[in-house]
């Protein structure tokens, strides 16, 4: 199957700064990816160069196209949504969305006006009258609602109340994702996407550190929450991340067999956030 995203050895700096360090990985068709790094890693700059936003060194191709070079075929194809929504403050929200539709050849406007009935959001409003969040529930409505083969999300929920982020997510997951798109999603608040990825990498300063699908995560992760007799004996196989839960130990292990795990206490695939707690910890030491 033909990549949807292939990196190799992505590299970008700001002057000495290395703000993307020999990325590689790769992203199929129908996929949904959750790019996760603490402030700072690279995440916004790697997505500024999926978009063609930014030049880079190294080999990127984006839906085949190279997204420096061939930006405006690109963006006929893939739709982003950037960490602070910008809508002129002037317009009104009708004129928002006839805008849209007169620029956009694969915009469907009642696809807008059904994302947009889920909000408080009036059509003769003007941007400047809406709230932060409701700005941000237009253009993620306005944006929905192109037919794209990429969705690339940067933070697509900050500023958004609990309600709607999370039924954000289900029409994401529900009505918008099929097997024929793709999307990457950039978030801090891991939790809240972990049920809808199929894919997960973790960027640190710059460099992937983490790069699997969701299944070989629950493969190759175990979190034991170990009864005190087997203490030693889980220390002993050197767990990647050790935490105390009401006096317990809970070891997260990996490039373990889970029949080497299962006698220590009870097994469970690890939570994303604690996940990317214990990489974390783990490439800084
Ligand atoms: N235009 C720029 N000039 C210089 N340095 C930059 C520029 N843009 C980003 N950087 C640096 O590159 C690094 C990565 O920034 P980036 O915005 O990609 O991080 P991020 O992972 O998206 O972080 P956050 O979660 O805080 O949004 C940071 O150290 C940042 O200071």
């Amino acid at each position: 199957m033909a990549s949807v995203i292939s990196a190799n050895n992505v590299n970008k700096s700001y002057g000495d700064f290395k703000a993307l360090n020999d990325v590689n990985f790769s992203l199929d068709k129908g996929r949904i990816l959750g790019l996760i790094g603490p402030n700072g890693a690279g995440k916004t700059t790697l997505l500024k160069a999926v978009l063609g936003l930014t030049n880079y060194s190294g080999d990127l191709k984006v839906l085949g196209l190279d997204p420096h070079k061939q930006r405006d075929e690109l963006m006929q194809r893939v739709c982003f949504v950037a960490d602070v929504a910008v809508l002129p403050r002037w317009i009104k929200v009708s004129q928002a969305i006839d805008f849209v539709e007169g620029v956009h050849p694969k915009f469907n406007r009642e696809l807008c006006e059904k994302y947009l009935a889920e909000t408080k959001i009036k059509r003769d409003s003007k941007v400047k009258a809406l709230s932060k969040g409701m700005v941000a529930q237009l253009h993620l409505a306005l944006i929905m609602a192109i037919d794209a083969d990429l969705l690339i999300l940067d933070e697509p929920t900050l500023g958004l109340d609990i309600l709607y982020r999370k039924s954000f997510y289900e029409t994401l997951l529900n009505d918008y994702f099929d097997s024929e798109r793709t999307i990457i999603i950039t978030t801090h608040q891991v939790e809240e996407i972990e049920h809808i990825l199929s894919d997960l990498v973790f960027i640190q300063d710059g460099r992937i550190v983490l790069d699997d699908s969701m299944e070989e995560v629950g493969q190759s992760y175990f979190e034991v929450m170990v009864e005190k007799e087997f203490e030693d004996a889980a220390l002993a196989l050197k767990p990647i991340n050790v935490r105390e839960v009401f006096g317990q130990k809970v070891c997260l292990f990996n490039g373990v067999e889970r029949s080497q795990v299962e006698e220590f206490g009870k097994v469970r695939k690890p939570s994303v956030a604690d996940l990317f707690v214990a990489k974390m910890k783990g490439d800084v030491a």
